[in-house]
């Protein structure tokens, strides 16, 4: 996918919003903006003065230079100032969508204006949008108002929400964002909501008290278009794109008499500027009223780990177990996929015995009840277990937790349950699991470390070998997982000592 990103937006004279917001948060992910104006507006930190929408004709010439050389992988839709700008924007959208080879993404952010020329007011441009643009839109970012005016529903709680959502979806949207910040609901809470692919997302965090959020729905959606133009899922882009926001909102100046800009930084990587996942049974949960599962199961604060896990050999014979130990690897994990093996209870039991024997810590992946019979250094559990596994007991036997993730939504998922370690993969592609739609590459893991390195050790798993071992230790994290890089060398007993070498364990 090229990283291309196209803007159709206002311009704000102000520097806060619109086109100038776009360019500074896609700026700040990487990606190239192209933009096609579509207002000039005259505004400034105290309010809109005027609206001069472009002429058709002008905004035509924007796009079909930038058509003819720099197509785009996303396009970011903000202000359309009157519906012949609605029309001819969904009438190049619908030939993007049915001629480009790669046809792009749209993200529509629907542009309230508040004063003079209330772009989303008249009852005109709100039809001609749902009946012109939003069949085309792949993702809308309305806030509570501009979700109010284009469902008539009233966000007086998570069930409107999700109806608001829901007319979205009818009037053609395929994903829904929205955005919570005007909402205080529960009080002085942030809660964001997203709906795609039949799933719902909500995110919450305490709202940042400043007046200074100019741009903030503008940059919210530039976040998430250049996060899906970089591959990010939705769900991550989400994320994302809310810890832009706050940690903006948290260093945000005025410039002028009035409301100052969100400030534009960079990739957020503190942990504290991003919201919580919100689940069932949590206390955000219960005031959104989700709905508490029979087996509901939750614990948090798994026993630490003392230091970094270094090498990590993932096996799934007894054998492999002891060469690991034997030569050297003190984090090794018994990975046996067939449930109904005969010798399952076995070799867990055996394995668990070489561990204490060698002095290594042996993880238990899936069977995290025989792991608990046998007392286990720990277990090693993906997300789908979260639902399943008793969380409770694996905690009250004091069993370390590691947890697979794919990505930064799961990241925040995993540690609403506070476990011992945090796995991060598939980084390269892998023969050894199906992973389909699961790489992360190098790029993201070099933001998932300094993320989660002060809170947890790290893993970075999945298509390592000898070669990508050292590219993957510089990026920081704590421990490299592998499979084939040992359990295919020619010689195990050498690929051991090379791989420690090439991440500097010593
Ligand atoms: C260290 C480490 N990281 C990730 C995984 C994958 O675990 P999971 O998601 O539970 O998938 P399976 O291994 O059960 O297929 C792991 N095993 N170890
Ligand atoms: C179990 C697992 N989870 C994510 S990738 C993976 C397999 C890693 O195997 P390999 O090191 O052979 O690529
Ligand atoms: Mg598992």
């Amino acid at each position: 996918m090229s990283n291309v990103v196209w803007s159709i937006a206002g311009s704000d004279s102000g520097g806060g919003a619109g086109i100038q917001a776009d360019l500074k948060a896609m700026q700040s992910f990487d990606v190239h903006a192209c933009t096609a104006i579509t207002a000039l507006t005259a505004q400034n930190s105290l309010g809109v003065e005027a609206i001069n929408a472009v002429s058709t004709e002008v905004i035509e010439s924007q796009l079909l230079a930038l058509e003819a050389d720099m197509k785009a992988s996303v396009i970011k839709i903000g202000m359309l100032a009157n519906v012949q700008q609605i029309q001819l924007v969904a009438e190049h959208l619908t030939r993007y969508k049915s001629r480009w080879e790669t046809p792009p993404l749209v993200v529509y952010d629907p542009v309230a204006i508040a004063t003079s020329g209330d772009a989303l007011t008249e009852e005109d441009t709100v039809d001609a949008i749902k009946t012109h643009l939003l069949p085309l839109v792949d993702v809308i970012t309305p806030n509570t108002h501009e979700t109010q005016i284009l469902t008539g529903v009233y966000l007086i709680g998570p069930e409107a929400v999700r109806e608001a959502g829901q007319k979205l979806r009818g009037f053609g949207a395929k994903a829904i964002v929205i955005k919570g910040g005007h909402w205080d609901y529960p009080k002085g809470y942030c809660i964001d909501y997203c709906w795609y692919d039949d799933e719902e997302y909500w995110l919450g965090n305490e709202a940042i008290n400043t007046p200074h959020s100019h741009g903030t729905g503008c940059s919210l959606s530039s976040v998430i278009a250049a996060c899906l133009s970089k591959g990010y899922p939705l769900k991550d882009a989400f994320i994302l794109g809310k810890a832009y926001i706050n940690k903006g909102l948290k260093s945000a100046i005025r410039f002028g008499e009035g409301i100052g800009p969100v400030a534009h930084t960079a990739f957020p990587h503190q942990l504290e500027d991003y919201p919580q996942v919100i689940e069932a049974g949590s206390w955000l949960g219960d005031e959104l009223d989700f709905m508490v599962p029979d087996d509901y199961n939750y614990a948090a604060g798994f026993s630490p780990i003392d230091g970094e896990l270094g090498l990590y050999a993932v096996v799934d014979t007894i054998d492999w177990v002891e060469l690991c130990l034997k030569n050297g690897v003190k984090t090794v994990q018994l990975r046996v996929k067939d449930a109904q093996s005969p010798t399952l209870e076995q070799d867990i039991e055996k394995a668990i015995l070489l561990g204490k024997q060698y002095d290594g810590r042996v993880f238990i992946n899936d069977h995290w009840q025989l792991a608990i019979k046998h007392g286990a250094y720990g277990v090693h559990l993906g997300q789908e277990d979260l639902n399943v596994a008793d969380l409770h007991a694996i905690q009250k036997a004091g069993l370390r937790l590691g947890l697979s993730t794919h990505g930064f939504y799961e990241m925040l998922r995993a540690h609403n349950y506070r476990p011992s370690y945090l796995a991060f993969g598939a980084i390269y592609p892998t023969t050894t699991k199906d992973m389909t739609g699961q790489i992360q590459g190098l790029e993201k893991l070099r933001h998932f470390v300094p993320l989660m390195k002060a809170h947890y050790p790290t893993v970075a798993i999945g298509g390592i070998d000898l070669l990508r071992a050292s590219e993957v230790a510089q990026t920081g994290v704590g421990s490299v997982a592998v499979v084939r890089a040992i359990t295919e060398a020619v010689s195990p007993e050498q690929a051991i000592v090379e791989l420690k070498q090439a991440i500097d364990e010593q």
